[in-house]
């Protein structure tokens, strides 16, 4: 059975939870090997796409993914449509669910600040009932679940990197609260079921992601940038500009849930690229790459807007094994070509 991994304050309690429920007796067959049955919610998204095309490599994974289409689309899945192991629902998880699966890894929820506070009530039911709707079908099937929790637990934080020990420092009644107090809410029915149910569960908390098939107009900062210097309009930093984050490339994202969803540890674990910059950096690092005569312009920010954030990956190298592998520099020109393809517009 899985280590329990307790963020308790600095000390890591190890122990032995309930036993989990049985999973399908197909898993335990006798003469047939049964393949792995993974169900991706969000899979049509950022992220959710990418983790199917690596799950999907696989010949004994099949893979079944639920999407409500608000930020993921169809055109992220297209070539998987029609592949025997795959299947597409159109499915929202504030509602029940019932498939029946062995591994869930549960992304479902806008994760861009302008789409998240677009409707606040509805991103917290999609991170509350939404997570409890997933572990009760996880309850039901006997399926491992990974929750795509966040560096937002961790709200602006007085810790400097953060660990996972580190409890945060969280506003909740702010515009970012509907997010952040709602992957907390998610993280804590997670360990509850855990404990009370016996289900296996895996909690990666992801720092700031960036790759292709972002949404061009997805606003956070990355994206905005490379469709701005793309489109020859000026880079909007959002003041002061010294503001830190640290951008991990979406293959390493997904190698880091892969290695966590089928390793022994629940978490939660810290999945990010701890190379930090300034949004100031990062503007001046596309402009040079990609447009050289754009304009740097600062612009108004709101003010629950976190001043730093780098992630402490010491847990995800020791008990994973995982380490990012692809640098802001040559992750940046991949990102530029989707960009610019779907832009259809060429460099020159
Ligand atoms: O055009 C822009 C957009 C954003 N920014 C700044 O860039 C920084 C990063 O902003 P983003 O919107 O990309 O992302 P945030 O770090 O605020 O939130 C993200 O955190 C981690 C994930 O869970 C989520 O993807 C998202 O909530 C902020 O300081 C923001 O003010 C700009 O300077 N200009």
């Amino acid at each position: 059975m899985a280590k329990l991994e307790v963020s308790n304050g600095g000390n890591s309690a190890v122990s032995e939870g309930k036993p989990p429920p049985l999973p399908s007796p197909r898993r335990n067959s006798k003469f047939l090997q049964a393949n792995m049955r993974i169900l991706v919610t969000g899979g049509a998204g950022f992220i959710g796409s990418h983790l199917v095309d690596k799950l999907l490599e696989k010949e004994t994974n099949e893979v079944i993914v639920v999407d409500n289409y608000f930020t993921g689309s169809k055109e992220n899945l297209k070539k998987w449509v029609e592949h025997p192991r795959f299947e597409l629902i159109r499915h929202d998880v504030t509602e029940p669910l019932l498939v029946e699966v062995d591994r869930i890894y549960h992304l479902a929820c806008p994760a861009s600040p302008i789409f998240y506070k677009y409707n606040p009530v509805k991103t917290i039911k999609t991170n509350v009932i939404g997570t409890m709707n997933i572990l009760g079908l996880a309850k039901r099937v006997g399926a491992r679940v990974l929750l795509t929790s966040t560096s937002e637990v961790y709200g602006d934080p007085l810790q400097h990197p953060q660990t996972e020990e580190y409890w945060g420092n969280v506003n909740p009644i702010g515009v970012r609260s509907c997010y952040d107090e709602g992957k907390r809410v998610a993280e804590t029915l997670m360990f509850d079921y855990h404990r009370q149910h016996g289900i296996e569960i895996r909690i990666a908390r992801i720092f700031n992601t960036y790759g292709p098939r972002m949404n061009i107009d997805d606003g956070r900062v990355v994206s905005n940038f490379i469709a701005q210097a793309i489109r020859g309009e000026s880079l909007t930093i959002q003041a002061p500009g010294t503001q830190t984050r640290s951008f991990c490339y979406v293959s390493d994202m997904v190698d880091g849930l892969i290695k966590l969803m089928e390793g022994e540890v629940i978490g939660p674990i810290n999945i990010g690229n701890p190379d930090e910059f300034t949004v100031l950096d990062l503007a001046k690092k596309v402009k040079d790459l990609m447009n050289p005569k754009v304009e740097l312009e600062i612009v108004g920010n709101t003010p629950d807007d976190p001043r730093k954030r780098k992630p402490d990956i010491t847990k995800a190298k020791q008990i994973l094994g995982w380490t990012p592998k692809i640098s802001l520099l040559e992750g940046l020109p991949l990102m530029e070509e989707d960009f610019r393809r779907r832009i259809g517009l060429n460099k020159n």
